[in-house]
């Protein structure tokens, strides 16, 4: 049993609904599918979840109002007539828009995957089952003990079911998000809660690359990769997949295949308990990191020193990407603060002394398998040097899998094309081992 989670990009419009229905339809095992609203394609910039966030944000009958509601549904109005689907579809999408000032910011929010799983249903003539019946999220967190019940009872053994993904149902019956991206995590979920042979997330590109194709076109395509090194590589920015989504498949042990909808032939990348095809999988990072420097005598020293300081930061709510510490300082990478001067008084006012710093980037080096000797760590180094990109806090994971470090925002395309060229082009990987 195969469960297939396609992306926005893969149903962004009728011309994609036929590919996908080609791709369910060679496999019959491809029992589940899980869809995400539909996402950019040439003639849309924005995907419809961006233009529901900005409806329920729009002053209601205000111009702006009235020309995304419209645009809204005439995405969905397109899709069900050039595939020449029922009327009655028209209708649910007419139905479900008629009173949005009423609905709640995660209700109207979700009603992208909502119709465009009921459309996806109907097109490939299976049932649609919606999350809302199931999928529990407390407080953000998936409740898979609660979810299993409920699923239980809604599943009949030979359905093939679409379901609609990045949403699910608290306890109180309140519509909950995922965060963004969260179709992934529903497909991951939905395929831990059926126990699915295989999890197949299609998308619009042929794998994942080495290096985001933003910043290197077309850069060396991993065949496949482990667990621990995904998560590595989620963590430290990929967006082809959500962190968060793999977890659930690593529980039980559910190979991931990441594919594309546009070149079904093609293979993709398999992520399994295998080790990785590749020596390195990764140079990757983000440019909008803070770097916190917080000194005071003996301060690593002390337990009640960190968790004063630990918990300010949780006030502000950041996330802490980072933690080096020294006997008498203490340095935290966290996401770009939008208070920064507030975080600085408050540190000032708790007599914490704390230079905060923005622009910077994090890059990390993923590879499970040449980490573990120091010399791609050094020539990594060597390279930022000669190419005088200033560098600073080297960090290696306690796995072996990654190695961090810190620069400027200014120079992080450059260091990570540079540090790609340098190791896969001029074939150095093989000599830093
Ligand atoms: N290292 C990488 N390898 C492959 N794709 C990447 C990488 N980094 C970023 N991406 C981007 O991820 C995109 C796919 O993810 P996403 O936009 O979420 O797809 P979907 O619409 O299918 O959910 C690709 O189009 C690609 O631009
Ligand atoms: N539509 C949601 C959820 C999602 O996963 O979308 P996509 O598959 O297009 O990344 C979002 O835009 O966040």
């Amino acid at each position: 049993m195969i469960l297939a989670k396609f992306g926005g990009s893969s149903v962004a419009n009728s011309h994609q609904f036929k590919k996908v229905k080609n791709i369910v339809n060679s496999d019959a095992n491809k029992k589940y599918v899980v869809v995400s609203a539909p996402g950019k394609d040439e003639q849309h910039a924005f995907k419809i979840t961006e233009l529901l966030i900005k409806l329920y944000h729009a002053r209601p009958n205000s111009i702006n109002f009235k020309n995304l509601h419209a645009e809204i549904m005439q995405r969905f109005y397109n899709i069900i007539d050039e595939l020449n689907l029922d009327k009655s579809l028209k209708l649910l999408v007419t139905n479900t828009f008629s009173n949005v000032k009423k609905l709640s910011y995660a209700k109207l929010v979700s009603r992208g995957e909502y119709l465009n799983a009921q459309i996806m249903a109907n097109y490939l003539g299976w049932h649609f089952v919606d999350t809302n019946d199931f999928l529990i999220i407390e407080n953000g967190q998936i409740n898979y003990v609660a979810s299993q019940l409920r699923l239980a009872n809604i599943m009949h053994n030979d359905d093939k079911i679409v379901f609609p993904g990045f949403y699910g149902v608290n306890f109180n019956g309140e519509i909950q998000l995922l965060p963004r991206g969260g179709g992934d995590t529903s497909g991951a979920a939905i395929s831990n809660l059926l126990g699915v042979d295989k999890y197949e997330n299609w998308t619009d590109i042929d794998g994942i690359q080495v290096v985001d194709p933003h910043i290197i076109k077309n850069s060396v395509k991993i065949d496949s990769l482990s667990y621990d090194e995904l998560q590595e590589l989620s963590y430290m920015g990929l967006s082809v997949f959500q962190e968060d989504s793999i977890n659930p498949l690593k529980n039980k042990n559910i190979p991931l295949v990441i594919r594309n909808t546009n070149h079904p032939h093609r293979l993709g990348t398999t992520i399994s308990n295998q080790n990785s095809s590749s020596d390195i999988t990764g140079v990757i990072g983000d440019q909008e990191y803070s770097l916190i420097s917080i000194k005071k005598y003996g301060l690593a020293k002390e337990t009640n020193n960190m968790i004063a300081i630990l918990n300010v930061l949780n006030q502000f709510n950041l996330e802490i990407k980072c933690m080096v510490s020294e006997f008498d300082s203490i340095n935290l990478f966290v996401k770009n603060i939008e208070k920064i001067g507030q975080l600085e008084a408050f540190l000032v006012k708790n007599n914490i002394s704390a230079k905060v710093q923005s622009n910077i980037a994090l890059v990390a080096v993923i590879s499970q398998k040449v980490l573990a000797n120091n010399k791609l760590q050094r020539r990594i180094i060597d390279i930022l040097e000669k190419h005088h990109i200033n560098s600073f806090m080297f960090n290696q994971s306690s796995n072996d899998i990654k190695f961090l470090f810190g620069i400027y925002a200014k120079d992080y395309q450059r260091a990570i094309k540079i540090i790609y060229q340098s190791l896969f082009e001029k074939n150095l990987v093989t000599q830093a081992l």
